[in-house]
């Protein structure tokens, strides 16, 4: 047996869900199937300090003496042992930290949104090109076994022909004390909102099944409403209807109002995919779904039961699989998130934006670089 590929990376930005995304990285693969591969933690940076650098790989549970710690992200992405640079800093800082990586020679895994707008984008899926380096949005759900599971079902025509996609990631807040108006979540300078940091999976899942009916996949008409938060005049609640081709898909949003405000699934469904012969649906939260269930006509069926796919750890590693095997086969881009997709999302985005006239300021909206 051939030894598996090793996939070295380095973490930019150490905050939470870089936490969670590293010590994913420390689970043994063979665990899950994918022994095939390998990844090591080799480096970390902040924008602040060594120390707090140390502080986060340690917490993080990486053997002391394994990786690197840099007070500075130049540091960070200069380090000729690291191969892929995994960026988890704020939205509006994406586009900038990305293009510091590309740059450096490293290979890129960016969290989501992927950049603040589609010409953002654009531009690093360019320069990515033009090293030849692979880059990637971290939408992890689309990695998920219960997603691939979903795709095919649709694929395999169980439902018909599917017609429409009803699909919400809204989650309760007391807006006012739960996000200052510097949080992350609220701030119009680290562009903020709803849409941009939840409705993108509630895209996600529109996307995964109506993009890819059509024979030709473009970017759908779009028309949205946008209900903005007094507080910072970033967006709070955000619906935008997608139409495809042959399909419509719906995808809503909140901090504001909840999905599944008792925790107990009784708001129904996250997802629901509806076709002319039946229906599937998928259980909250829309980032992170842990079970689904097919409804077919009573005659066929009726419902079936749940069925529950739960994974160790935070589940953020199948993506980072995902990585590994498109580097180790020379490939740029990964089929299951590909650059054409991530552009069509943000300029869904966008057009949301435009009809809300819901603008970011200009610094973080620019394309300059
Ligand atoms: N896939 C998922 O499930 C999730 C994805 N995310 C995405 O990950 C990214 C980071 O989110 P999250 O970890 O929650 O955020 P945090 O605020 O916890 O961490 C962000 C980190 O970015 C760095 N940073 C650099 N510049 C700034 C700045 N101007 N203001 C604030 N932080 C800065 C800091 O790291 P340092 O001090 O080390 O430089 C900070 O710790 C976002 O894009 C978000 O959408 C977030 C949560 C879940
Ligand atoms: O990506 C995310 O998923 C989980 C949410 O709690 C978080 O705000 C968001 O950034």
């Amino acid at each position: 047996m051939s030894s598996p590929f090793e996939l070295k990376w380095g973490i930019l930005g150490c905050g939470w869900i870089a936490s969670v995304f590293t010590k994913d990285l420390l689970l043994d693969p063979a665990n899950r199937g994918a022994g095939d591969i390998k990844h090591t933690v080799v480096a970390a940076g902040t924008s602040s300090s060594v120390p707090r650098a140390e502080k986060f790989l340690s917490d993080c549970g990486v053997p002391e003496g394994t990786a690197a710690a840099y007070g500075t992200y130049e540091s960070l992405v200069n380090d000729p042992n690291v191969d892929i640079i995994y960026v988890a800093t704020p939205h509006s800082h994406h586009f900038p930290h990305v293009l510091l990586a590309l740059n450096a020679g490293k290979h890129v895994l960016c969290e989501k949104p992927f950049t603040v707008n589609a010409d953002q984008a654009k531009i690093l899926f360019d320069v990515a090109k033009q090293k030849n380096l692979f880059i990637m949005e971290a939408v992890w759900t689309r990695f998920f076994p219960l997603s691939i599971e979903v795709r095919e079902l649709v694929k395999s025509g169980k439902i018909g022909e599917v017609k429409r996609v009803l699909s919400d990631l809204s989650l309760l807040n007391e807006v006012e004390t739960a996000f200052p108006p510097e949080n992350r979540m609220v701030n119009m300078d680290l562009a903020g909102g709803a849409l941009l940091d939840l409705g993108v999976y509630s895209l996600t899942w529109v996307f995964q099944i109506l993009y890819h009916l059509d024979e030709n996949p473009k970017t759908p008409k779009v028309v949205s409403h946008v209900q903005k938060y007094g507080g910072t005049g970033c967006d709070e609640t955000t619906t935008v209807v997608c139409q495809f081709e042959k399909s419509t898909g719906i995808a809503m949003t909140s901090f504001r109002v909840g999905q599944d405000v008792d925790g107990e699934g009784t708001g129904g469904p996250a997802i629901r995919i509806y076709g002319t012969k039946g229906e599937i649906q998928v259980a909250h939260p829309a980032y992170k779904p842990v079970k689904y269930r097919v409804i077919l006509r009573k005659e066929e069926g009726g419902a079936g039961e749940w069925i529950e796919k739960k994974d160790e750890g935070g589940s953020m590693y199948w993506q980072a699989d995902g990585c590994a095997r498109a580097i180790r086969d020379g490939k740029l881009e990964c089929e299951v998130m590909p650059w054409k997709e991530t552009v069509s999302v943000m300029e869904v985005m966008d057009e949301t934006r435009r009809q809300g006239d819901l603008k970011y300021p200009e610094a973080i909206e620019s394309t300059a670089h």
